[in-house]
């Protein structure tokens, strides 16, 4: 698709799906019906994985374009190192996975064109939950690392909630003044939703209605042959691999109750993916300098979406 540099980079349609469902949960919780519990845990859990998955999958698309031995290996390298520093030092893995997430999530404002509001809309959206679910924020962190010691964490989340939050209000304007409502609705519907929502839940909104999509739509080719080609041959099997993953993980990171272990599994595998997800594009662009064969002209690096 071509666009011109007044072209919203979402559409409508696309904001649709995070607003109303962030709507008809919020219906959900004021009619007094347990998010939190074990059950809307799972779902959630369920949720983050089978439509957030899906759009790490497209990376393996992109890494065997060229050098396809070296690439894979750099990404199952990161993705090793990773699951190491979670066995090695659980809050340590926590913190990287934090930050990593906030200078990911950021690129789903790369429409701004303003560096910081991204980065604060992506900080504002992770923090959110510190201002109404500091307890719950609590059971999550400590569930996911195994220790105690990781709720504390959620006390930095509280403590960075509030300018985070002013941030992405700060940023929510600015895409409005750029023209982009429907992703400031889209954006603003995560923000409620990670506010009032249970975390789990509203993570699960944000994750799979707006960050899922957007990358897809960046990187799906046009024309419908070559995108049934990438969900049969990319999207699918990488993340029926995935969900095997993380199956191996709640048998490796067995937690008090099915609820705790099903966070683990599903955050860590996250994180696991994550790590080679946004490093590896970074890298192979930095290793293409200084060896053309490793990298090449594929556009591994997502660019601003103008
Ligand atoms: C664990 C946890 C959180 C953090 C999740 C993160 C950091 C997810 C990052 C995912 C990434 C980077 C995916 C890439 O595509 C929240 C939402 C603060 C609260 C609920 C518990
Ligand atoms: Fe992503």
């Amino acid at each position: 698709m071509t666009r011109t540099a007044s072209t919203p980079v979402y559409s409508a349609a696309s904001a649709a799906a995070p607003v109303l469902a962030t709507g008809a949960a919020l219906a959900v919780l004021a009619l007094g019906l347990p998010l939190a519990g074990p059950a809307a845990t799972l779902g959630a859990c369920a949720a983050i994985l089978l439509f957030g998955l899906p759009h790490g999958a497209l990376d393996l698309r992109l890494l065997t374009q060229k050098a396809p031995v070296a690439r894979l290996a750099l990404y199952l390298g990161l993705a090793t190192a990773m699951l190491l520093v979670w066995r090695a030092a659980p809050v340590m893995a926590l913190v990287l996975f934090l930050v990593m997430a906030v200078v990911h999530f950021a690129e789903d404002w790369a429409a701004l064109d303003e560096p910081f509001l991204a980065h604060g809309l992506a900080g504002g959206l992770l923090a959110a939950p510190g201002l109404l679910h500091l307890d719950e924020l609590h059971g999550l962190f400590a569930a996911l690392a195994g220790e105690a010691e990781a709720a504390l964490l959620g006390d930095a989340l509280r403590l960075a909630a509030p300018v985070g939050l002013a941030l992405a209000l700060v940023g929510l304007a600015a895409l409005v003044r750029r023209g982009e409502q429907a992703l400031a609705a889209a954006t603003g519907a995560a923000l409620t939703g990670l506010v009032v929502l249970p975390p789990a839940v509203g993570f699960a909104l944000y994750f799979g209605l707006l960050h899922s999509p957007l990358h897809l739509a960046a990187e799906m080719p046009g024309e419908a042959a070559a995108r049934r080609r990438v969900w049969m041959g990319a999207i699918l099997p990488m993340t029926g691999l995935s969900l095997l993953i993380a199956l191996a993980l709640a048998r490796l990171e067995t937690r008090p109750t099915v609820g705790e272990t099903a966070i683990a599994a599903t955050f860590m595998v996250l994180s696991i993916l994550t790590t080679p997800h946004m490093l590896a594009p970074r890298l192979i662009a930095r290793l293409e300098v200084l060896r053309p064969k490793l990298g090449g002209d594929t556009p591994l690096v997502r660019r601003t979406r103008r």
